[in-house]
């Protein structure tokens, strides 16, 4: 096997890619790739489920529009069109993302194969050669989880990777998990005319939210999606073209496609790590300190492969962390973790910042809570908005803001002067007071949610 020296050598090209820029122009760099070139945001996640997201929303708009006088119907949905929009735009990134590191980098090899520690700094590219490097970066991501009663019952499944490109909508999508990607496709399903049936294990749907948020948003979903609460899956089956799923209730669901999303597993499992003298959480994260430094010299990770949130802002967060770190070893930078933000782009949206209220009561010892309706302010009277809610949480006394969790309509934008409120310490009465909110626009949902803190 030939061998060959690099300074940098990184594994993924997802959030991983991203550290290349000019400043490493003098630096010979390895990076690896399995798969797609780009990693999961790009290609199987977060922006093709927006693209589709959208697509969605527009249907639904079509459908509530006679609330507002205007009547109007769906003639069709394109499905195969919708995936070649969505697609069409996104491939040729992944291609053109390639191309410049093959072509367009001069400082740059990729590797196209499976890369597997087989020493300290010594990586096995899985193309007949190995590499060592000065300096390496675990960005290796995430894959889901398949339970095994799926995997071993011998049914076509899907996950994010392919469903998004299915040759046609299917009739009936059963669902199995009730987080953010399973929020997010029946949402994206269900708008574009499928029936959607998500099967949850516990009561609610989004259990890792506040309380009041997930059981709002779980009582929503059950007025437009089959919803399972309670229910294991104990069985699959092929029927002709279906998939029937057997319920630890004793039920079953029929369905022309099963979409698994029951979470995602680090990658840092395929990586042979105990040959780098890198260490793993017992969830299977690679441990990291607070500037990204594994337990082994010269190696850092971030994403989802190490990181407490599988998050694509976090996940480059980290990576500039590692940037820097990689070029500056007199003054090494830190991650910064105290207010990660996260939305769930489904119908409703949902969006959270900082502590759930149960977190709050636990380790606050006065905290007040205000929640204010959208139908409490002048934009959600012109939205006939009768769902949505903004919750803020904050200290009693100082006024500082603990968490923030909205359940409606754009929720992901209008949650964003909270996060920077938390992230500069600025009080809710700063935040309130300090500062003029227009006027009629959605967040004055959040400004009368503050004004209302008991403080
Ligand atoms: C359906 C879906 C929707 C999402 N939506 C959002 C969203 O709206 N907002 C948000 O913030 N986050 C979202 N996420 C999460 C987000 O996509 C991830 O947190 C983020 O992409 C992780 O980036 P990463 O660089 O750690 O990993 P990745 O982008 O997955 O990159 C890792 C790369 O490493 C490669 N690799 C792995 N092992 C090896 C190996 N041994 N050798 C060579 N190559 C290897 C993989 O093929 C992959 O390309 C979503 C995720 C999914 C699945
Ligand atoms: N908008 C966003 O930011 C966005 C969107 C999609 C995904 N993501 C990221 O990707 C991660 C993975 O998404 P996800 O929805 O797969 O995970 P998740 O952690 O959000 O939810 C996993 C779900 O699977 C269920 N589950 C776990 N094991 C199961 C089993 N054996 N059988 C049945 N159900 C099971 C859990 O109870 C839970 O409902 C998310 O946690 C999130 O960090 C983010």
């Amino acid at each position: 096997m030939t061998e060959k020296h690099y300074d940098v050598a990184i594994i993924g090209s997802g959030s991983g890619n991203t550290i290349v820029d000019h400043r490493f122009a003098d630096k010979s760099v390895a990076i690896f790739e399995e798969s797609t070139f780009g990693g999961t945001c790009i290609n199987v996640g977060c922006i093709p489920t927006k693209m589709f997201v959208y697509a969605s929303e527009v249907a639904e708009m079509i459908r509530k529009s006679s609330r507002y006088g205007v009547d109007s119907h769906i003639d069709g949905v394109r499905w195969t069109d919708i995936v070649d929009r969505v697609f069409g735009r996104i491939d040729p990134i992944a291609v053109g993302g390639e191309k410049y590191r093959r072509e367009g980098s001069p400082n740059v090899t990729l590797y196209s194969g499976h890369a597997s520690f087989v020493g300290p700094r010594r990586i096995d590219t899985g193309t007949g050669e190995v590499v060592t490097a000065d300096q390496v970066v675990i960005a290796a991501g995430s894959r889901p989880v398949i339970p095994d009663v799926i995997a071993d019952s011998g049914v076509k499944y899907h996950t994010n990777d392919d469903i998004m490109r299915l040759p046609e909508l299917p009739g009936r999508l059963v669902i199995v998990g009730s987080g953010y990607i399973a929020a997010e496709f029946a949402h994206i399903f269900s708008a574009l005319g499928s029936q959607v049936t998500i099967l949850a294990r516990k009561d609610a749907l989004l259990r890792g939210l506040d309380t009041e948020a997930s059981k709002h948003f779980t009582d929503l979903a059950q007025k437009k999606w089959d919803v399972r609460l309670h229910v294991n899956t104990v069985g699959a089956r092929t029927e002709g073209e279906k998939v029937v799923v057997s319920l630890s209730d004793g039920s079953e669901v029929h369905g022309d496609a099963l979409l698994v999303a029951a979470g995602r597993w680090p990658n840092g499992d395929g990586l042979n790590l105990d040959a780098a003298g890198v260490e793993m959480h017992d969830d299977g994260r690679v441990k990291v300190d607070e500037y990204q430094r594994t337990t082994a010299e010269g190696v850092f990770a971030l994403g989802d492969v190490s990181s407490p949130y599988q998050l694509k802002h976090v996940a480059n967060a980290e990576a500039r962390v590692v940037q820097h770190n990689l070029l500056n070893h007199g003054a090494l930078r830190t991650i910064d973790h105290r207010f990660v933000p996260s939305a769930v782009f489904s119908d409703p949206q949902v969006a959270m910042v900082g502590m759930t209220e149960d977190e709050a009561r636990d380790s606050v010892s006065d905290i007040t809570v205000k929640v204010q309706n959208y139908s409490d302010v002048a934009y959600g009277w012109a939205m006939e908005d009768h769902e949505g809610f903004c919750k803020v949480i904050a200290e009693r006394g100082t006024g500082r803001l603990l968490g923030a969790h909205i359940v409606g309509a754009q929720a992901s934008m209008i949650i964003q002067p909270l996060i920077q409120a938390m992230s500069f310490g600025q009080t809710a009465s700063d935040v309130a007071h300090g500062q003029y909110w227009i006027h009629p626009a959605l967040p004055e949902v959040v400004e009368n949610a503050l004004l209302g803190l008991d403080i």
